[in-house]
């Protein structure tokens, strides 16, 4: 898979998720604002991607602010975070990635500026790759819930695309075949940006990891037919007693996976996890754009013109509703997790 998110030659180099799977073109911020930009347009998007890109934004911005004075460099480092930090509201892992670069800044306050600049470059690299080996861990401890011969539903995409690499929810599958398991993967297309269609389809047909596209409609007559096994999503805040916010359309899924008596897990890492937020009820549920809902792309409309809409993007899954929660320390039930932590 090409990357994500990466530094390269002193930008923050973005696979262009808006134009995929029919233009594969990468852009290079240079600016801090760029990158906060992008997360909003969703050029990168999905967790632990915002995460990480949000770090290296903050590490961009830093490298620009001229002042030598630890004071005034550390006042204009707040500022650039707090504007990342508008760049998209229901992910955590955006806000706990600017804190992690927060407490850096104020661990390095006895160095020079030109170290400290160099420093936080390091640490939102080390964010990235801790990121490819939480999701390796989940994949290993989800692989064991899936049996050679199964069939796998999906809901958006939580694959690398979606990470520095590897993916939660793909990470999951990904790690049962390369261990040799035999399985289908069903990809709900996942209106109304299409992230299943668009990426979920286009990064396992790379992987050559057998997939089949639905609309979001069909996955309960599938679930009826007997046609799956298992349901795997991955996660955008997962609060204190275990409730999940992930893409619109996940909270159907497990409606219909209860219905039918199949397991419905949820992959995401620790940064995932808001132990400050106490239920779904407190998670902040992004809007966004009507275009989204009334054209396809935003140039193709599928609706009359000034129709009413509502488009959240998210929605949250109550914690009875989850099989269990797969993280890199192991899979646990939702009302377990705060236990589990809690740092
Ligand atoms: C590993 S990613 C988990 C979630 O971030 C993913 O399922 C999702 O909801 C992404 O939403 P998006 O709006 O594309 O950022």
């Amino acid at each position: 898979m090409v990357p994500t998110v990466e530094w390269k030659d002193g930008a923050v180099r973005l696979l262009d998720q808006s134009r995929l799977p029919m233009h594969v073109e990468f852009i290079d911020c240079r600016d801090y604002r760029a990158v906060a930009q992008a997360i909003r347009d969703l050029k990168v998007r999905g967790a632990p991607a915002i995460g990480v890109t949000a770090a290296m934004g903050v590490a961009l911005g830093a490298q620009a602010v001229t002042s030598t004075q630890y004071r005034d460099f550390a006042t204009q480092v707040g500022e650039i975070c707090d504007h990342v930090a508008t760049s998209r509201p229901t992910a955590v892992n955006l806000f706990w990635a600017i804190g992690r670069m927060k407490q850096k800044l104020v661990a390095l306050s006895a160095k020079s500026v030109a170290e400290i600049k160099a420093e936080l470059i390091t640490e939102s690299q080390t964010i990235l790759e801790e990121d490819i080996a939480l999701c390796k861990a989940m994949g290993q401890h989800g692989a064991a819930l899936i049996q050679s011969g199964q069939t796998v539903l999906t809901h958006c995409n939580a694959g690398a695309l979606a990470t520095a690499g590897y993916g939660t929810a793909l990470g999951v599958i990904r790690a049962a075949w390369e261990q040799g398991k035999r399985i289908q993967v069903i990809a709900d297309e996942t209106r109304p940006v299409l992230q299943g269609a668009r990426l979920t389809a286009w990064e396992l047909m790379q992987d050559r990891i057998p997939v089949t596209l639905i609309t979001d409609n069909m996955a309960g007559a599938l679930m009826r037919q007997g046609k799956i096994h298992l349901c795997v999503v991955g996660a955008d805040r997962i609060a204190a007693n275990g409730d999940v916010a992930n893409k619109i359309g996940t909270y159907s899924v497990a409606v219909l996976a209860r219905a039918h008596n199949i397991p419905f897990y949820v992959a995401a890492p620790y940064s995932t996890i808001d132990l400050k937020t106490q239920s779904g009820a407190d998670i902040p549920i992004e809007e966004r754009n009507p275009l989204e809902v009334t054209a396809i792309h935003g140039s193709h409309p599928v609706a009359p013109p000034g129709v009413a809409v509502f488009n959240p993007a998210f929605d949250v899954t109550p914690a009875e509703l989850i099989t269990g929660i797969i993280t890199e320390r192991g899979v646990f039930k939702p009302g377990e997790l705060a236990a589990h932590f809690r740092s």
